[in-house]
């Protein structure tokens, strides 16, 4: 785990992967760590601070009135929330499991996660829900744990398709279950409040492994269940 910790990048494109990856699979080392590059130096807060003035100068404001002195200060304490996952490890999260199931056989899911996350290419918010269910070996994780996992890789900058395959991929990996089924639904305010804007379009990304992956009958209940009486 040491190892994963300290071998930390951001999401890198898939052509540059550790020869450790599987071919079109995601590399465990990119995905179960923290994501802070500790053998980079970052800016300080005053740099990241300058550089949101640049910003407000650059949309043609007066950084100096009144309404905007504290501004650079609240974006940056902003920033640190909303990307506050790429200090966090995944894998840590998952680590804690409960023995005692009585023979529990079937598939968990925790449905309607609700998360915000940031689009890479844009850098504006996408907001939606997660729907998780993995079938246990033994051993469960705390319910929490599956919310905390989907915030940790929805606090840094993504694409919808990106979060779910890591969702799944650290789950996978992590607790090695049956399988495991991931569905996001999400809108995207950089096509709601800019560009095409359009209001309301939702998009639906999901990732199936091991027994859902395998099983039409396993993954058409998940969906049901996900689509239940109650929504
Ligand atoms: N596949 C995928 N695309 C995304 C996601 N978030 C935003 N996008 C899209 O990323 C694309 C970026 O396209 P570009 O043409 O490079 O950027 P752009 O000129 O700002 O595009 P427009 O949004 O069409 O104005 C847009 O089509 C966005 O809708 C995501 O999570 N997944
Ligand atoms: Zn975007």
């Amino acid at each position: 785990m040491d190892a994963l910790i300290k071998s930390i990048r951001p999401n890198k494109p898939t052509d540059a992967k550790t020869p450790e990856a599987r071919p079109g699979e995601l590399d465990p080392a990119e995905f179960l760590a923290a994501a802070v590059r500790a053998d980079q130096p970052r800016p300080s807060r005053a740099e990241a601070e300058a550089a949101v003035r640049t910003l407000l100068d650059y949309i043609g404001e007066n950084v100096s009135r009144e309404g905007l002195l504290d501004t650079p200060r609240r974006v940056v304490e902003a920033y640190d929330e909303l990307y506050q996952g790429y200090h966090q490890c995944p894998a840590e999260v998952l680590n804690r499991t409960f023995g005692e199931t009585a023979g529990y056989d079937d598939f968990v899911l925790i449905r309607d996660i609700e998360f915000t996350s940031q689009c890479e290419h844009h850098m504006m918010p996408f907001y939606g829900k997660a729907h998780i269910a993995y079938t246990p070996v033994e051993r469960v994780v705390g319910l929490s744990k599956l919310a905390r996992l989907t915030d940790i890789f929805a606090r840094r900058l993504q694409t919808q398709e990106h979060l779910t395959a890591q969702i799944a991929a650290a789950i996978d990996e992590v607790l090695k279950p049956r399988g495991v089924a991931v569905l996001i639904e999400a809108e995207h305010t950089c096509m709601s409040v800019r560009g095409v804007a359009k209001h309301g379009a939702s998009t639906f990304t999901s990732r199936f492994t091991g027994m859902f992956r395998d099983n039409p009958a396993e993954q058409q209940r998940f969906l049901s269940l996900v689509r239940g009486p109650s929504r």
